[in-house]
């Protein structure tokens, strides 16, 4: 099993991958003392993964559990309240502790109703899908306004995020497809030699043997940025690279009709093709494209998203300056930079992408 440790300020927190992840969980549960434990997960992973977890719980312990709509549609105010007042009515206290059972979506909500019940109880998370590798570490909890993905949220650190590997083994192509992006950020923004490693050993994403050893080196590039600059005032960015758009797209197309990965691979296609052009950035761009769509990523910009339209939503990014939107841009593999870019430029890159 692999340990990585995330340190941030006044907080450590264990990040435990592989198959006896589970079984540390049981240490900690049976270790503390907490009055309630409330399981949140949702309506998909529920059915595939519900009873593992409830087996592998402390027998003193009887969790009460809270089902959400799977996907993004967890991620609204109404399933926010939804979830505090089953935390309420089942007689959670500030001495319980919430399990996030689920993917990134199950996670953010979770950590938010963990951050704001009572001013603050703990959570672990519990992540069951590749894309969960990057949002179950770093303590970015959210919820979706109508007018923008993750906007409303706070910073809340788990207090361990137990990565049990057997759960993957469900997942279907297009949700390792969604995750796996975001391993391939972060071998973009911080590691040129492990992104030529993945361009030479992922040539299908339904077979992957090194894919345990990708997720823990994911999550250590993710953990070294967060232990530098936890609250995001500067470094911690580069872990957007990719989202600017991406966030734009996945909120212009309705949450849930493109997957966080597939929205985010064509946001980095994106400032790729801009960090070429303002940064000089030397990439051989049309070969990753090559690499990414045999893997089957259809990231093209669908038709039917206006440029002005994205533009708005860009412009309401967290990232965003003055209401001009920011983005991570690469002047080399491994070397990001935060830079605004021309409007011009900006269009000139998006038709080229459509
Ligand atoms: O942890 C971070 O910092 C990231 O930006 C990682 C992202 O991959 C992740 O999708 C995150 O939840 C997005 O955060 P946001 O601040 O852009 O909403």
């Amino acid at each position: 099993m692999q340990i990585i440790d995330i340190k941030v300020p006044g907080k450590k927190y264990p990040a435990f991958v592989g198959e006896n992840a589970l079984q540390e969980l049981r240490a900690i549960l049976s270790e503390r003392t907490y009055s309630k434990i409330m399981i949140v997960t949702d309506e998909t992973v529920g059915k595939l993964h519900l009873q593992t977890l409830l087996n592998s719980l402390p027998e003193s312990t009887s969790p009460v559990v809270y089902s959400a709509p799977s996907g993004e549609k967890a991620k609204t105010f109404s399933v926010y309240e939804k979830c505090l007042s089953f935390a309420i009515e089942a007689g959670l206290d500030r001495k319980a502790c919430i399990l996030a059972l689920g993917g990134g979506a199950v996670g953010d909500l979770s950590g938010f109703v963990a951050a704001t019940f009572m001013r603050g109880i703990h959570y672990i998370q519990i992540p069951t899908t590749i894309l969960a590798h990057d949002s179950a570490v770093g303590g970015k909890v959210a919820i979706n306004h109508p007018l923008g993905k993750n906007l409303v949220g706070v910073f809340h650190h788990p207090e361990a995020v137990i990565y049990y590997t057997p759960f993957l083994s469900t997942l279907p192509p297009r949700q390792i497809r969604s995750g796996f992006a975001e391993v391939v950020k972060e071998a973009l923004i911080a590691d040129p030699l492990f992104l030529k490693q993945l361009m030479k050993e992922a040539v299908d994403l339904t077979s992957m043997p090194n894919l345990p050893f990708y997720l823990k080196k994911g999550m250590e590039v993710k953990a070294a940025v967060v232990q530098e600059d936890e609250k995001e005032m500067g470094i911690r960015a580069f872990l957007n690279f990719g989202h600017t758009l991406g966030h734009a797209l996945e909120a212009n197309a309705g949450y849930g009709v493109l997957t966080h990965g597939e929205a985010v691979m064509t946001g980095m296609i994106f400032a790729l093709s801009i960090s070429r052009k303002q940064l000089g950035l030397q990439f051989p761009l049309d070969e990753f494209i090559q690499w990414i769509e045999k893997l089957g990523y259809e990231w093209r910009i669908p038709k039917e998203a206006g440029f002005e339209e994205l533009l708005q939503w860009m412009k309401r990014d967290k990232k965003a300056i003055a209401q001009k939107p920011m983005f991570v841009l690469l002047k080399e593999i491994g070397k990001p930079v935060m830079e605004e870019a021309d409007e011009k430029l900006l269009r000139e890159c998006f038709y080229q992408l459509m």
